[in-house]
């Protein structure tokens, strides 16, 4: 008697205690989901709204998530991790007759945001951070080509002679050899400024 007595309360210890655990286990869950579809609630909201309020009728839904919410802000975090690499500094070497460092197309890409805006031209990279917001075209224009080649646009447009002395002082680097385009044949050097 005594130890069935024992059995049984061995049985309802056990299953209390497995049923703390499970709640918890709810608990947590619930919690997850919870503030899942907060975030996923303030998202169509504030995504709707921005739409609604849009005074000079442009699409906004993309700005707004893009600012707004919580799996935007993860992606910063892992953009952060992407960022901290080292490509100011070129693994590819040094170009001696420019006294610059070579970097390829993919150094560059690193560089493709506002804060951080390297563009390709003539096969010669610039950090044209600093002069986004001073470009006479705009800096929208030029953020298209953030981190990568920009020379055809460039070269579009027609820009003055003014324009391409104007480039210089955001010189950092060149291309390394094997990815450049104008200065690889000597038919079409005569082409760039
Ligand atoms: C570092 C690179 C760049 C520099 C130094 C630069 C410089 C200039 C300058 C000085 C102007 C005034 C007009 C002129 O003198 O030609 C201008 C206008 C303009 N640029 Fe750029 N630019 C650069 C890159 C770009 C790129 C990549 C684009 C892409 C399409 C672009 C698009 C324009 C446009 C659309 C205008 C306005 C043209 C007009 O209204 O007549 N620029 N830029």
């Amino acid at each position: 008697m005594e130890n069935e007595s024992n059995g049984i309360i061995q049985n309802v210890v056990q299953y209390s205690a497995g049923g703390t655990i499970a709640a918890l286990g709810y608990q947590m869950l619930s919690t997850l989901v919870g503030d899942l579809s907060a975030s996923t609630s303030t998202l169509a909201t504030s995504a709707s709204s921005e739409n609604i309020d849009s005074s000079d009728g442009s699409n906004n839904t993309m700005d707004s998530i893009k600012t707004n919410n919580v799996l935007t802000k993860s992606m910063a975090w892992l953009n952060w991790g992407r960022r901290s690499s080292p490509t100011q500094y070129s693994s590819s070497g040094f170009d001696k007759e420019h006294s610059l460092p070579l970097f390829t197309l993919q150094d560059v890409t690193f560089h493709d945001m506002h804060h951080d805006c390297w563009i390709v031209l003539y096969d010669r990279v610039y950090d044209v951070t600093s002069f986004l917001s001073s470009h006479p075209g705009g800096d929208e224009v030029m953020l298209e080509y953030a981190g990568h080649d920009a020379t055809l646009a460039f070269r579009s447009v027609g820009h003055s002679k003014e324009a391409e002395e104007s480039l210089k002082p955001y010189l950092v680097g060149i291309l390394v050899e094997s990815e450049r385009i104008w200065t690889r044949f000597s038919n079409m050097k005569s082409d760039i400024p």
